[in-house]
């Protein structure tokens, strides 16, 4: 410990959890940088503050999406030996380029897999129920009266399609299971051993676009899945479909979709995660109805976030201390 003492460790962020913190300065010297992200509000002071920062740091936590550029990379140095992600997804930290430098690459699964779950349910049925246009009669103070309000559709014995039967999509069907949903099916690159005590059948991306009521995607965003949900595949959903995204904004050719919502080709759409985020309030999506959205709380508990701090910090402690990483990206 009195060795790895002089080490310093970057945080960017000024909210970073405590005991996160706590397990980074029994070991190391702490440096915190305001939180940073392209195109918000004080941005590039904020990243002026980094770039003043960073230099000399052999580990940076990285709790922004800010992309991971050379640009950080050459200012922190030769030193540094790992970027730490508390974060489930690292589409933003530059992969080839770490590796190419030799430098670690960690992340934070499973610990979060439960807190993005409640926001899918939370999405599914905000969506289907029409949150949106419910709230906002409550806030004008008129209430739609008769029978036939503002009908929803149910999840009961509804086909719910998890396009990425990772921890999230697993954790999503299980907390769907009281639901007495009809159907689960599945899709990704290959078939899950857990799906089976799911009671959820893997089938082609295709079949589960033209069969679902519900459609959650629960992947990571790759080149392969950048606009995956495009007017090709909104044509191929249901008239009453529900599309829900809590991986990335990107996952969503945004355009299309709004084209189908707006047209009633699908139903409607929860999403916690848009591009840009934010999304400017002026932005067309938010015209919609039939558009349910959350400002990306997926991990955002208490707990959670702790949980994911913990996870990142003892990834920092074991690569500057020679052990394996825990959940490494790049080992
Ligand atoms: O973990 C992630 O990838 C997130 O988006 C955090 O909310």
């Amino acid at each position: 410990t009195n060795m790895t003492k002089n080490l310093k460790v970057l945080v960017s962020s000024n909210d970073y959890p405590s005991s996160g913190l706590d397990v980074l300065r029994e070991h190391f010297t702490v440096v915190q940088s305001p939180y940073c992200n392209f195109g918000e509000e004080g941005a590039n002071e904020n990243k002026a503050e980094l770039l003043k920062l960073i230099p000399g740091s052999s580990a940076l936590v990285w709790i922004s999406h800010h992309p991971i550029t050379k640009e950080l990379l050459d200012k922190a140095g030769p030193q540094l030996k790992i970027v730490s992600t508390a974060s489930a997804g690292y589409n933003h930290c530059n992969v080839p380029e770490l590796k190419a430098r030799g430098i670690k690459l960690s992340n934070t699964p499973n610990v979060l897999s439960s807190a993005v779950a409640e926001i899918a349910v939370g999405l599914i049925l905000g969506a289907a129920r029409r949150f949106t246009e419910n709230l906002d009669q409550v806030r004008r103070g008129e209430w739609e009266n008769g029978f036939n309000k503002v009908l929803g559709q149910d999840v009961r014995g509804s086909t719910v399609g998890i396009v990425g039967l990772g921890g999230i999509g697993q954790a999503t069907v299980k907390r769907l299971s009281g639901f007495e949903v009809g159907k689960f099916l599945y899709t990704g690159h290959r078939e899950k051993p857990e799906a089976k005590a799911l009671n959820a059948e893997f089938t082609s991306l295709d079949n589960l676009l033209e069969q679902s009521d519900f459609i959650v995607l629960a992947v990571p965003l790759t080149d392969e899945t950048r606009h995956m949900i495009n007017s090709t595949t909104l044509g191929k959903m249901k008239k009453n479909a529900i599309l829900v995204n809590v991986g990335r904004g990107d996952l969503v050719d945004q355009e299309a979709l709004y084209e189908a919502l707006k047209n009633k080709n699908i139903y409607a759409a929860g999403l916690d995660v848009t591009t840009p985020e934010p999304l400017p309030k002026d932005h067309k999506l938010l015209t919609l109805p039939n558009l349910f959205v959350l400002p990306h709380i997926g991990s955002a508990t208490l707990r959670t976030r702790s949980d994911m701090a913990v996870l990142a910090s003892n990834n920092v402690v074991n690569a500057l201390t020679g052990k394996p990483l825990i959940t490494p990206v790049l080992p």
